[in-house]
């Protein structure tokens, strides 16, 4: 059995990308493994038939967010009091519920997304950002980084021109603070040039 934890997923971002920048961030040495398709084989492994899912020795988790809240409860980056935790988890809902389900194709409305979604999303956090140096207590979580890599992913997926850091001044700092670290820049030097 492997002895540094793996995080199975396809090749692209998607589901995978924020648990991949944390393990990076956190500076925690991961195997990265990566697969074309679901084969049966595979499938009858995971436990929901779908990947991402996370290996932490015998231990095996899927579901995005949970894997991310996981990585972040073991790294002490998920909030220090319960209350804490709970507007962490608040954030990596709000990401996962309003903004990237809103980016399937089978629903996707970018107008609904550039005039209502992002404002709503980026717009919140960007004034919070404005009175305070962190989302959630007095130190970064994981609440931030999920913003930094939803704000890039954003860009990524051709909405630079409404999510930016004309609109989003805070959010381009943010982003600015996690591309510093040396862990993030060795992730984004070696990932693959992908269309999701
Ligand atoms: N709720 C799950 C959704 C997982 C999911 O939809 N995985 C897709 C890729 S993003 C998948 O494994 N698709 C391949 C398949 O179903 O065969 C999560 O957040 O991890």
């Amino acid at each position: 059995m492997s002895e540094v934890p793996s995080l199975t997923y396809f090749k692209g971002r998607g589901f995978a990308q924020f648990s991949r920048v944390a393990l990076s961030y956190l500076n925690v040495p991961f195997e990265n493994v990566t697969v074309e398709t679901v084969d049966d084989a595979l499938r009858e492994k995971l436990p929901y038939g779908q990947l991402p899912i996370f290996r932490d020795g015998d231990f095996v988790v899927a579901q995005s967010q949970t894997i991310a809240r996981y990585i972040a409860k073991k790294y002490n980056f998920a909030g220090k009091t319960l209350q804490e935790e709970t507007k962490v988890d608040e954030v990596i809902s709000a990401i996962h519920s309003d903004l990237f389900t809103a980016l399937s194709p089978a629903t996707l409305d970018k107008e609904k997304l550039k005039n209502i979604t992002f404002p709503k999303i980026f717009g919140k956090y960007n004034n919070e950002l404005k009175e305070k140096k962190y989302l959630v207590g007095d130190s970064y979580t994981i609440a931030d980084l999920y913003v930094y890599v939803a704000y890039e992913y954003i860009q990524f997926r051709g909405f630079s021109e409404d999510v930016n850091a004309t609109q989003y001044p805070q959010l381009e700092e943010l982003k600015k603070y996690f591309e510093s670290n040396a862990g993030v820049q060795e992730y984004l030097k070696n990932r693959p040039e992908t269309q999701f």
